[in-house]
């Protein structure tokens, strides 16, 4: 097994899995953009193969006393680490980043366990084009639920798929309050523990709408079959509607780890990490989101109709936004219209895409991020 973001949250807990079934793996590489410190510990805990980052040197970790495995350093190191065998790559880059190492581990046959949502929201039918002899083994919670809800049955039965979002820690607040809202409170979410853009996107609805786009990319189902409700526990995190009327859930407790494991050890099951849940007494509730407040879901649900390179946009737009918005230099619902902003200006990014190749694909995105500058700017 190899781990892409080895040092971030879902990186750790992959880590952790390994950890409590040893016996279990046998780890090719660990991957890092620059955290030497955090990456160099994983290196001498677990002895893997090969180590990449992406900004450091070897030096760098030597000096760190990580001397047996080979190094893999500089821009692209991670994507070099998804090409070298190993029975399963999870990539837990974060960000259009991670497409490149998505790429990669398919181009090599590698089966790939994906957190990184962005690359298929970016990808598309392309990168779906690349998984067709080695299917991707979704690890996104939604994603893993709609995948264990269809395991064994016949997709031509199904007609529709249904995701569910926490509703970010806003959920319930009035708009009027959203408008100074900075990054501490966007951060403090309410269900799970993770990484800042993906923890800053479910605050805003983006994060479900990336996941709209890559579970339409991943089970081949149409924007229109695809539901999106908030249920605060975040327990039920995804299902499937079939064409007799019947709807398959799947609930577990708001754990990484367990989608992680079912990804790295698929077909196989382990231990839960987590006791299990006791559902005497517990509500469940079922919302319509707020689509008029937190407006990236429903600017999703259009670039992914409008296809071609509206997704590209979308996600660039988004990167672009959500780092102003942590620099404090706009506000929270500011990045619902930087990214609607670059949409409307994207025709041509889109008319100039070649969305067929790696290269083409990162050029779109370039456009599109540039484009999204021009938005702020504007707007300054
Ligand atoms: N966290 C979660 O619970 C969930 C995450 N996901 C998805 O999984 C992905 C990872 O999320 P998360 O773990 O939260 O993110 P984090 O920010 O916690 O970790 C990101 C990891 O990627 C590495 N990295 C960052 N930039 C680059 C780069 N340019 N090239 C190579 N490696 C890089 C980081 O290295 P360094 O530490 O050196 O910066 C770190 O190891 C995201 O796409 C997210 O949407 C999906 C579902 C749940
Ligand atoms: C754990 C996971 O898969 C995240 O993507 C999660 O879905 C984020 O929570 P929201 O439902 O608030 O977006
Ligand atoms: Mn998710």
């Amino acid at each position: 097994m190899t781990i892409l973001g080895s040092t971030g949250s879902i990186g750790t807990q992959a880590l952790d899995i390994v950890r409590r079934h040893p016996e279990r793996f046998e780890l090719v590489g660990l991957s890092a953009s620059s955290n030497v410190d955090a990456l160099a510990d994983q290196a001498r805990e677990f002895s893997p193969q090969y180590v990449a980052l992406e900004n450091g040197s070897a030096r760098d970790l030597e000096d760190r006393g990580v001397k047996e495995p080979r190094v893999l350093t500089g821009r692209g190191a991670a994507s070099e680490l998804a090409r070298v065998e190993a029975d399963v790559v999870l990539n837990g880059v974060v960000g259009f980043a991670g497409l490149a190492a998505t790429v990669a581990a398919l181009e090599a046959k590698n089966t790939l366990a994906l957190a990184n949502k962005e690359s298929v929201v970016a990808g598309g039918e392309w990168v779906l084009d690349l998984a067709k002899d080695n299917p991707i083994i979704p690890v996104d919670s939604e994603h893993s639920a709609i995948f264990q809800c269809l395991e064994g049955r016949e997709p031509d039965r199904v007609s529709g798929l249904l995701l569910t979002a926490s509703g970010g820690p806003f959920f319930a607040t009035p708009k009027a309050e959203l408008l100074d809202a900075g990054p501490e409170a966007a951060l403090k979410h309410p269900t799970w523990s993770m990484g800042v853009k993906n923890t800053l996107d479910s605050a805003t609805m983006m994060n479900k709408g990336l996941e709209v786009i890559e579970a339409h990319h991943l089970f081949g189902v149409s924007y229109e079959n695809i539901k999106v409700v908030v249920h605060r526990q975040s327990v039920v995190h995804g299902g499937v509607y079939f064409k007799d009327g019947a709807f398959v859930l799947h609930a577990s407790p708001p754990d990484m780890r367990l989608p992680i494991a079912y990804g790295l050890l698929y077909p196989e099951r382990v231990a839960s990490p987590v006791g299990d849940t006791d559902f005497a007494g517990v509500s469940w509730t079922f919302d319509e989101p707020r689509n008029d407040v937190f407006r990236c879901l429903p600017l999703a649900f259009e670039a992914g109709r409008l296809g071609g390179a509206y997704p590209v946009a979308l996600n660039a737009a988004n990167e672009v936004a959500i780092e102003s918005f942590l620099d404090g230099r706009i506000k929270f619902l500011d990045i619902a219209d930087v990214v609607e902003a670059t949409l409307e200006s994207a025709s041509g990014v889109d008319a100039a895409a070649e969305l067929e190749s790696l290269d083409g694909i990162v050029a779109a995105d370039e456009q599109a991020r540039a484009e999204a500058r021009r938005v702020l700017e504007a707007r300054r």
